[in-house]
């Protein structure tokens, strides 16, 4: 028997607006089930835009696009939430509440995606802390972890309801270079159990390190690593 899986994102002739501003234009690519996937291009290129529109936060004007089986050229307000559901999406600045502990931060989200038993909730809290390498850290307030600890709450948050994809927008931007390193190796070994990625990251050492598959914005498109050449030493 032959099992086939539908990519985790699909998009056809996609056009990516800022308002009345097309961003990118023309946009076709897939993400698999597993794969590892860096955006690149340079500030103001239009990265955080794509992400953007991949998480409805920008609406999709033109084109279509699928991403974990919804699609978003018909995708209605009242179902956006459940689209946010399956993805885990990861900032630059940490977004955390700074006056509630790691559990209350982990517990809001829970809260706010339907979980309502209890035992339930704390056994996710400690399994997602646990794979971020935080286990001892539920009862902190933010201000009394490190960057690189900030962010890896900002990551188990992202993991609580087991998303298919983790969208990632300059993950290791405000990190030193080997707390930096940390965070990326936690996202792969996230993504070797199963969970795809989609990173943005202006990190040279990163792409240089790492031979992933790249997708590139550059005046007005999107360049895919597994259909053109991409160097990744020009500067971006
Ligand atoms: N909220 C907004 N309203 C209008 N235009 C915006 C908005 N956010 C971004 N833009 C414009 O969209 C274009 C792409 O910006 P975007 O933030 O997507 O780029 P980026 O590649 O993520 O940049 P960076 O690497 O600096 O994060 C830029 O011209 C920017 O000025």
């Amino acid at each position: 028997m032959v099992f086939t899986s539908e990519p985790i994102i699909h998009l056809e002739k996609v056009c990516v607006f800022q308002g009345l501003d097309a961003i990118l234009q023309d946009v076709n690519f897939t993400v698999e089930k597993d794969e590892f996937v860096f955006l690149i291009g340079r500030t103001g290129s239009g990265k955080s835009s794509l992400l953007k529109t991949l998480y409805a936060d920008l609406p999709l004007k033109m084109g279509t696009a699928q991403i974990v089986g919804f699609e978003l050229e018909k995708i209605k307000n009242k179902d956006i939430p459940f689209l946010r559901r399956k993805l885990g999406i990861v900032f630059q600045d940490f977004q955390l509440f700074n006056d509630r502990s790691v559990a209350e931060n982990l517990f809001f989200v829970m809260r706010a995606t339907g979980w309502k038993d209890k035992t339930k909730m704390k056994n996710r809290m400690i399994e997602v802390l646990l794979k971020v390498g935080l286990a001892d850290a539920s009862t902190k307030m933010p201000h009394q972890l490190s960057g690189g600890e900030q962010q890896r709450v900002v990551i188990a948050r992202a993991l609580i309801n087991n998303p298919a994809i983790l969208l990632a927008d300059e993950p290791t931007g405000n990190l030193d270079p080997d707390v930096a390193d940390g965070i990326f190796k936690l996202f792969q070994e996230i993504n070797k159990e199963g969970t795809a990625v989609l990173m943005a990251t202006h990190n040279h050492d990163l792409l240089r390190k790492y031979p992933y598959r790249v997708l590139k914005c550059e005046k007005g498109k999107l360049l895919d690593s597994k259909t053109a050449d991409i160097s990744i030493d020009t500067s971006y």
